[in-house]
């Protein structure tokens, strides 16, 4: 009797192909508190942490680019990788090239996650996305605690000039913003928003 395979499950992509829905992982900035890069974390699932973030973007978008600083981008990895064009200037940096790049490729809208969530799942970027994907305006996470969360959303391509415009105001955050704009929100678990910081949440 030959000895039974066992493979990692893949995740298959189950979106409509038109809806055209970038992936963006954000794995830029300085993981200070962390004092390592946190996309090269080990998650538990087997991976990286910037492994984990792309498979569960793979399994509900068209393509899934990579956004962070440009001595940031793990060399075993085929994605686009997005440079920031100012370095360290928060996540707001990474949406924005992201939007540019969808908008050169024809793609709707950017459906982004932080790298730093290990246990948010492609399940929650279905919901996300079946949300956005009714209403085509922009969609965000919030918590249990009913708090909005910035870097669990998809952007439409229309929201470039404003994030742009923002990019270069006094106020950039992306919190305070979301919550002037049009959108809609998607309740998701607060263990799931949970970020990894410092090594203590590990
Ligand atoms: N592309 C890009 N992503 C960023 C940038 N700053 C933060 N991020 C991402 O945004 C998410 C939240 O980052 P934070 O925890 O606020 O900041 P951090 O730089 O990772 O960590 P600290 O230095 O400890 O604050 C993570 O996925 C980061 O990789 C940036 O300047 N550019």
């Amino acid at each position: 009797m030959g000895r039974r395979r066992f493979t990692k499950t893949r995740i298959v992509n189950t979106g409509n192909v038109k809806d055209r829905i970038l992936g963006v992982v954000l794995c830029g900035g300085k993981s200070s508190r962390m004092g390592s890069n946190k996309s090269l974390l080990p998650h538990s699932d087997g991976g990286r942490f910037i492994d984990h973030a792309i498979d569960q973007l793979q399994a509900v978008c068209a393509e899934v680019c990579i956004a962070g600083a440009a001595n940031e981008k793990p060399v075993d990895l085929n994605h686009v990788f997005l440079h920031d064009n100012v370095a360290f200037q928060g996540p707001i940096t990474g949406i924005i090239s992201a939007l540019q790049y969808a908008s050169d490729n024809n793609f709707a809208a950017c459906l982004v996650t932080p790298v730093d969530m290990p246990c948010l799942t492609h399940v929650h970027l279905t919901t996300l996305k079946s949300v956005w994907t009714a209403n085509r305006v922009l969609t965000c996470a919030i918590d249990e605690t009913n708090r909005l969360q910035p870097l669990i959303a998809c952007y439409p391509i229309a929201t470039l000039p404003l994030l742009k415009q923002l990019a270069l105001s006094d106020d950039r955050s992306l919190y305070r913003w979301i919550a002037t704009q049009p959108h809609q929100t998607v309740l998701i678990p607060s263990d799931a928003a949970r970020n990894v910081n410092a090594p203590d949440d590990l």
